[in-house]
């Protein structure tokens, strides 16, 4: 573990340098990696395990995704199979279907969970909360997550463009006195950047957060209360959206992801600094009641509640589908997309 200084706070962390591949892929030469689920994190997940020289294996049930595996390149018979017939073959079981799902086809899985083979998840979902979800691991198989942090897609165009998304990792169940060394092994495989501890429960309480806070349930909210401002007070859809997003996207997170926030500020004008610098907590001090209100409905497991209640309906699909288009086809999405059809490089 390398330890590095992250604002003035020690942390063991994890680095390529110290954990190279080579080092992942003698870690794991005897293992079958099967990768259950072949929707956003699988396929991320198993094509850059697969591109990294591991032994992986595909278990997906039949259907558009099966297909659409097909031409990614696993081969039915060889590397790509029904779901119970990767779990046989696995040794270590991947079980990357949606946190609802994982509780339908646990009895499947624990079946094919037999001494020695590890269970692998890249959330701490299903065992935090397996009073609702019934996932408790038989005691003789590792348990560990990977949890890149971010999207499967990005995470494979990353691994592409020969960059890395970064993850955490975390040790449920040791059986084997080697489900650290696999972790991160399978952390290095799946094309991390940097990996960091936690355990189980801080996952899924800090990715629950993350996702229903800043990164997108605040994110959409701010936006939308802006645009509405703006196009309230008489300013065109054009002005509002790259007001509110456009040049957010295309010019100001780069700017913040590259150096920092001081650093785009420094990039903008002295006015919008001076701005910035006296809006920025009046923001923070509206907003931090509402994330302190979702920390604690996560803490108090009602966020995951909601998530398997709403998830394991049989319409969660269309419903779904619905609020996705509510949010497709109101004004500053659409304006988003004419916007986007007019950038100089789709042209
Ligand atoms: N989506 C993402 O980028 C991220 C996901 N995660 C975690 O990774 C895990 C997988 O998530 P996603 O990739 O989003 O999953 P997903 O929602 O894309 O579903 C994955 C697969 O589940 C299959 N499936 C659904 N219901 C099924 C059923 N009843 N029986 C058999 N197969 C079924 C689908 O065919 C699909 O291939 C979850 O634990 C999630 O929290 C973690 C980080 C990011
Ligand atoms: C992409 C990711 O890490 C999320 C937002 O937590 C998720 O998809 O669950
Ligand atoms: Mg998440
Ligand atoms: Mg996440």
């Amino acid at each position: 573990m390398a330890k590095i200084n992250f604002g003035g706070v020690e942390e063991e962390v994890v680095t390529r340098e110290e954990f190279p591949l080579e080092k992942a892929r003698e870690t794991l030469k005897d293992e079958v990696i099967a990768v259950i689920g072949y929707g956003v994190q699988g396929p991320g997940q198993s094509l850059n395990m697969r591109d990294n020289g591991f032994n992986v294996i595909v278990g997906q049930r039949k259907g558009k995704t099966y297909d659409k595996a097909v031409s990614d390149g696993w081969v039915s018979g060889e590397t790509l199979f029904e779901i119970e017939e990767a779990l046989e073959k696995g040794t270590i079981i991947c079980f990357l279907l949606s946190d609802a799902a994982q509780i339908e086809l646990w009895p499947t899985v624990k079946k094919y969970l037999t001494p020695g083979k590890s269970l692998y998840f890249s959330h701490g979902f299903g065992v935090t909360y397996k009073d609702q979800t019934g996932i408790v691991p038989p005691t003789d198989v590792d348990v560990f997550l990977v949890a890149p942090k971010g999207s499967g897609t990005s995470l494979r165009r990353l691994f592409v463009e020969g960059k890395g998304l970064n993850s955490s990792f975390a040790i449920y169940q040791d059986a084997t006195g080697k489900a650290r060394e696999k972790a991160i092994a399978m952390g290095i495989g799946v094309g991390s950047g940097y990996l960091f501890e936690t355990d189980f429960y801080k996952e899924v309480t800090s990715d629950l957060t993350g996702e229903r806070g800043t990164l997108m349930g605040a994110i959409q909210g701010i936006f939308a209360a802006q645009y509405e401002v703006l196009r309230a007070n008489g300013h065109s859809p054009s002005e509002a959206f790259n007001e509110t997003v456009e040049e957010l996207t295309q010019s100001l997170m780069p700017l913040v992801a590259e150096n920092g926030m001081d650093w785009m500020y420094a990039n903008c004008s002295t006015t919008a600094q001076r701005g910035a610098l006296d809006w920025w907590k009046p923001f923070r001090d509206a907003t931090k009641p509402v994330f302190e209100q979702l920390y604690n409905s996560v803490k108090a497991g009602e966020q995951a509640n909601i998530s398997i209640t709403r998830n394991s309906q049989a319409d969660y699909r269309e419903k779904l589908e619905e609020e996705l288009k509510e949010l497709r086809e109101s004004e500053m999405w659409r304006a988003g997309s004419a916007v986007r059809s007019l950038r100089p490089e789709r042209n």
